[in-house]
């Protein structure tokens, strides 16, 4: 089975880690944090301030996860918020590789690889011990591994050609089947690696619990690819399902269901641009929509942090 999750592009060996142990890095605080389920204690994003986060109930549909740990932090730039996004995937790196044998790291695809851009430079990338990274995708687009709709090429040009993730610890979506046989091989695959213990389970629940799922949003508010109405958004069984009529083109993807999203120990939501204002608006200030949107239903067993950029947080 392991073959068919090579990559089809082994990652350059061009770097080797320098670093197992943590290096000192520069410390650099967001231009805002604030906590999300009072308004009044909302910064204005321009006050470089740091307020304390708390746990909240989030606006799940999960029962399991009734007080996931929410933080928000508002940024002026995509540049300050890609620095922050390094530094904070840096720390849980070192974290989880101190503890134990891997880190699994989920990736959307879109406008978040660009975000990690700060990861792979220096400091961030000679801190980090890339050989235990696992890295999988929340959603792919049923299309080859070259073809420019592709997240797996997109992370593969933007993150994964820049960094030493031994290529057996690169879980691609299998790109030879249909979309209902690659989204049933994908979840084969992670059971196996659960098996194996290389990705751990919710106590709770049984279901894996990545260690962070780095997460971008649309900006009609979807999330991997579980769409705003979709009757996906309620599928309580499986791990890995599959959309044929995605609204947003290519129609054809697989994605990770809620249940796994929500049993992750870390989830970040990278958000960026004032065409997303309004399902920011929606999920954390006073906007509406009749129905809950999909990047409402994340509510992990862990911690949640947004990333925003001041433009995303116009409406705040
Ligand atoms: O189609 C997708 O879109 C979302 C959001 O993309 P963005 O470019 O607006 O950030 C992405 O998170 C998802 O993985 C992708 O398949």
């Amino acid at each position: 089975m392991a073959s068919l999750f090579q990559p089809l592009y082994a990652p350059q060996r061009t770097r080797t880690p320098t670093h197992t142990h943590p290096i000192l890095l520069p410390s650099r605080s967001p231009s805002s944090w604030f906590p999300v389920t009072n308004r009044a204690n909302i910064a204005a994003p321009h006050n470089p301030i740091k307020l304390n986060c708390f746990k909240t109930k989030a606006s799940s549909t999960s029962a399991a996860n009734m007080a996931t740990e929410k933080q928000v932090q508002v940024f002026d730039s995509e540049e300050a918020l890609s620095v922050s996004l390094a530094k904070y995937t840096a720390d849980l790196s070192q974290k989880f590789t101190q503890q134990k044998a891997s880190f699994t790291v989920v990736v959307s695809g879109g406008s978040l690889i660009k975000s990690l851009r700060k990861l792979v430079e220096a400091p961030y990338v000679d801190s980090i011990d890339w050989s235990k990274w696992h890295m999988f995708w929340v959603d792919e687009r049923v299309v080859p591994k070259d073809h420019p709709d592709s997240n797996y090429l997109l992370a593969y040009d933007g993150f994964l050609s820049k960094v030493p993730i031994p290529p057996g610890n690169v879980h691609a979506i299998n790109d030879a089947l249909s979309a209902e046989a690659a989204a049933d091989d994908y979840e084969t695959h992670i059971k196996h690696l659960v098996h194996n213990g290389i990705i751990s389970t919710s106590e709770t629940t049984g279901i894996p619990k990545f260690d962070l799922m780095l997460l971008g949003m649309g900006p009609d508010g979807h999330v991997a690819s579980l769409f705003p109405g979709h009757p996906l958004l309620a599928e309580k069984n499986k791990w890995v399902t599959f959309i044929k009529e995605s609204p947003k083109p290519p129609p054809e993807r697989i994605t990770f269901t809620f249940p796994v999203i929500n049993s992750s120990a870390n989830v970040a939501l990278v958000v960026a641009g004032a065409g997303k204002a309004h399902p920011v608006h929606v999920a954390l200030g006073n906007g509406q929509e009749p129905e809950p949107l999909p990047v409402q239903m994340v509510a992990p067993e862990g911690q949640l942090t947004w990333f925003l950029d001041k433009d995303a947080a116009s409406k705040l």
